[in-house]
Order: structure tokens, then sequence, then C-alpha cells
């Protein structure tokens, strides 16, 4: 974990404590509760989230323990005594079901359910939403980049760029999406995933000239030399060096590796050193391209405008998630010692869904993607013929006889993470093979069609009966 705290209880939002501490004195630490965390829209007005930072979650939920002078502070806040003892021995005993990491979700259905003492569930919430919404939201604008890079590698360049210390998991949720490495050396070791860089301006401009600078990277690093071309005159005097250099490299027997374009217009310049490099033998030679990239310039340098890049750098779009700030992602209660809840709204899209449930992934004949149906964790799949619009009941779909799988496992029993760690190249070796089960209309980036997740008829009834009651219940006396 990036910072090397043992303890994160105070990783919370205040309002948590102050809440805790209210169930706490009103004798509902009892109280068992399910919590469901689900997003509402898709980042980047896409067809689809990538779901992320579930190991760093329950990292931190193994962690989620007090300290003593974390007391202090909270007593020093005027915490009250018997508090303060409960929550100096506290340690999250509840359970967590929750859909892979590099799992491909939609908007309103429950990624993750938690179930536990009301205090617990309570006390988690803003780590839960702080971790899983920034890495969802980074590895789904990393995925963008994946599907028009056509195979190309690219680096995470976004330290310099990122939110502070959030450049962190950002870089492992960029790895999680697609990025071949990165050139933030902390994340490589702490998340295990490649590292890798080439030089900066001030490199070329410490020497008297840039050839100087291009000979002695070359003999200093020979089985990893990249040149940075663009410096004074990528045509005139950067890709010439380079020329002059990898040369010079043959000669002992090594190879120049790449050259970078950093600026101008990356199609033109490509295609004028692509030429320059072939002319002097040196197809081996690959061209990296950076500046301010992001997946529709990369899209249209190798789509629209054929630029042979074969590699790119990519720092503050992705490391930011440009343009959107961040994921909405929520974690509303959903059930209280067995008793479903809900939350109502004048915004009709913001009800919510009570109760415990499971969320199933409908495929189509040809296994992919389909439909996505939510249902009451105590309803048969199989017995389920159709769903409806969670909004408007009466649009309906059937998903008779179509196959049906689980997307929710058990991650935490009882307090215990019961699955195992996986790096962050693998998370993304699953999203590669769930991807390619979604439909291409889901994934084009104006207006993608509209994946169809849908209510079981008893969960709509269950809402609709707990609607009128909590009207009643709560009208004005
Ligand atoms: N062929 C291209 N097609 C589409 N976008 C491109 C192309 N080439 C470069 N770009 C993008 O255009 C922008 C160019 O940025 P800008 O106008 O600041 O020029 P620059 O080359 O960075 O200038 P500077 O000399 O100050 O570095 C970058 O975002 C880059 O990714
Ligand atoms: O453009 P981004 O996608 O954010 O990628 C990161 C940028 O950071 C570096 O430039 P910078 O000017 O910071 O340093 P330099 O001197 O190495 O060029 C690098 O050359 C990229 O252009
Ligand atoms: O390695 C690089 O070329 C690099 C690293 C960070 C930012 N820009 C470039």
């Amino acid at each position: 974990m990036p910072l090397s705290l043992n303890h994160w209880g105070l990783y919370t939002d205040f309002y948590e404590l102050t809440m805790a501490q209210g169930y706490f004195y009103c004798e509902k630490k009892e109280d068992t509760t399910t919590f469901n965390y689900f997003f509402r829209t898709n980042p980047f007005k896409g067809g689809f989230t990538v779901f992320a930072g579930l190991q760093d979650f329950l990292e931190i939920l193994s962690e989620y323990t007090f300290s003593e002078s974390d007391i202090q502070f909270l007593k020093s806040q005027g915490f009250r005594k018997e508090f303060l003892k409960y929550l100096s021995e506290f340690r999250f005993s509840g359970n967590v079901l929750s859909a892979r990491e590099g799992e491909i979700m939609f908007p309103n259905e429950p990624v993750l359910q938690v179930e536990g003492n009301v205090i617990e569930c309570q006390l988690i919430e803003s780590f839960l939403l702080n971790i899983l919404n920034f890495e969802s939201l980074i590895a789904t604008k990393a995925y963008r980049v994946k599907m028009v890079a056509e195979n190309k590698p690219f680096t995470d360049f976004g330290l310099r760029r990122a939110q502070g210390l959030g450049a962190l998991h950002a870089s492992r949720a960029a790895v999680i999406g697609g990025a071949s490495s990165t050139s933030n050396v902390l994340a490589g070791k702490l998340f295990n995933i490649p590292v890798s860089g080439t030089q900066a301006h001030s490199w070329i401009q410490s020497f008297e000239g840039e050839i100087e600078a291009f000979r002695a990277f070359a003999k200093i690093h020979p089985e990893n030399t990249v040149l940075l071309v663009d410096t004074f005159d990528t045509i005139h005097s950067g890709i010439p060096n380079a020329i002059l250099v990898a040369k010079e490299m043959e000669k002992r027997g090594l190879r120049l590796k790449a050259v970078r374009l950093d600026s101008g217009d990356l199609a033109y310049f490509s295609k004028k050193a692509r030429k320059m490099l072939d002319e002097a033998g040196l197809e081996y030679v690959k061209i990296i391209a950076s500046n301010q990239l992001n997946e529709h310039v990369i899209r249209s340098l190798l789509k629209d405008q054929n630029a042979p890049i074969d590699a790119f750098g990519i720092g503050t779009e992705m490391i930011t998630g440009k343009n959107d700030a961040a994921l909405d992602g929520v974690y509303k209660m959903t059930e209280i010692n067995g008793k479903p809840k809900m939350k109502l709204s004048e915004n009709i899209e913001k009800v919510t869904l009570p109760g415990k449930k499971q969320v199933y992934r409908c495929l189509d004949s040809s296994g992919m993607f389909y439909r996505d149906a939510i249902l009451l964790t105590d309803e048969k799949p199989e017995e389920v013929k159709t769903i409806c619009h969670p909004i408007y009941p009466e649009r309906r779909t059937s998903i008779n006889h179509l196959q049906m799988e689980p997307l929710l496992f058990t991650v935490v029993k009882k307090g215990q993470v019961v699955v195992e760690q996986k790096s962050p190249d693998k998370i993304h070796d699953y999203l590669q093979e769930r991807a390619a089960l979604l439909p291409d209309e889901h994934k084009r980036f104006i207006s993608p069609h509209i994946y169809k997740v849908g209510i079981s008829e008893k969960l709509m009834e269950v809402r609709q009966a707990l609607t009128q009651s909590i009207k009643e219940a709560n009208q004005a006396r």
C-alpha cells in the first residue's frame, strides 16, 4: 500500500464516524445491514465501465483499524469514551461480494455488496468509494486507449500530471486498462508492473550539442537506447543525428531501439522520420510518440492518417481521466435486519434498489453479452423469464432460455479476504477476455448503444411495495 500506514481507520469521512457513534449509543450496533456499490453513468460518454480497484480496497479493508494515536485524535474531536474503546478493537468482520476486478460493468447494477453490522458497513463507505471510483475511472480511460491503439504498446507517463499521490493507484489502473508499462517507478514496485522510460529534453540540453547527448546516452544505455529527437529541429537535426548514432551502434553490434517524437504534427513527423530511417536501412528502429495524447488523437493518427507510430507515451489525459473528473459511484443501504430499505428521490433515476441482490449476465446464442439482470439473492435465475426496466416497469424483455452467469462472488467472508491477489497485467488479461464478448456497438465513442440492465419482477414488486409503505410512514403528521 502506498502510504506506510498500518491502520487505515481515519481514512473515512467525519460523518461516518459520527453516525457510527450514533449507532453505538442508539443500541443499533448489532443491527445487520447490506449496502450496494454502483455507479449511475458510464464515464467519457462511453457505453461501459471497467471495474478496478478491488484489490486495493480489500487491502485497506484488512488494515481498517485504529491505532492508539488515531483514538487520541478522535478523542480530541469529541468522540466518547466507550465508543473509542469499541473503535480501538474494531476490525471489519462482515462479508463482501464483488464483481471480478477487470469486469465490464454498467450503470445502476450492484458492482459490490457489503454485508455486516451497521457500524462496519457504514465506516468503510468513504474509502470504498474513493478507491473504486478512481481506479475504475482510470482503467476505463486506459481501455479506451487500448481499443484504438491497434496492439501498439502505450506507456503511462502521467506521474508529473496526476492528482498528487493518486498517481500511484492511477498507474495501477492504467495497466489494468491496458498500458504496457509505467514511468512511475514506485507504482512499478508497489503493484508489480513493468517500468520503462526514455529521456527528457534536459538531457539533450545538458550537452554542447544534440549528437553528443545521443552518443552519451547510447554509450551508457546500449541495450535500451531511445532518442528524443525534437529538441531543436526534428527533420534537420534530430532524425539525422539519431541515424548517425544508430550507424555507430551497428558498428559495435548494437541496435538503436527507437526515436521519440514529442511535439508538432505527429503524423507528418512520424512519416518523415520513417522514410529517413528506412532509407538509411534502419527499418528496425521504432517510432514512439508522445505529447498530450488521448484515445481520439491516437485513433486519428493510426486510422485516419496512417501515422507509422509503433508505441505511445501518454500522461495527462489518461492519468487524470480527462474529461471526467470522477466516476459517480455511490454506496447505498439496501437492507437492515432482513428488511429491505431504499432511498426515494424526486429524480426517479436516483431511486435505489432494495434487498440483497445478485447480478446475472445473460449471453446471446453466440455467447456475447446481451443483457444484465438484477435479481434478489433468493431468486433462482432459471425461473426468471422476463426482466423489466428499473424505471419504466412496463418495458420488459425476455431472458428465457438465455445462458446466465452470476457476476458477484464472495471476496471477503467474516472479515477474511478469500480471493488471491493478481497482478494488474493478469487483471488486464481478464478484461480483454470479457471485452471481447461485449458487442462493438457498446464500444463506439460516439453515442454508444445503451446496454440493457433490467430487474426481476419480484424485485420490482418489492420496490413498489416499499415505496408505498415509505410514503405512508413518512407522511407529514
Ligand atoms: N497529426 C495529428 N493529428 C491530430 N492531433 C495531433 C497530431 N499531431 C499532434 N497532435 C496533437 O496536437 C496537439 C499539439 O499541441 P501543440 O499545438 O501545443 O503543439 P506542440 O507541438 O506541443 O507545441 P510545442 O512546440 O509548444 O511543444 C497535441 O495535443 C498533439 O497530441
Ligand atoms: O503530454 P502528456 O500526455 O502529459 O505526457 C507527458 C509529457 O511529459 C513530458 O514532457 P515535459 O515537457 O513535462 O518534460 P520533457 O522536458 O521531458 O519534455 C513528456 O515529454 C510528455 O510530453
Ligand atoms: O520516459 C519518458 O520518456 C517520460 C517519462 C515521463 C514523462 N514523459 C516522458
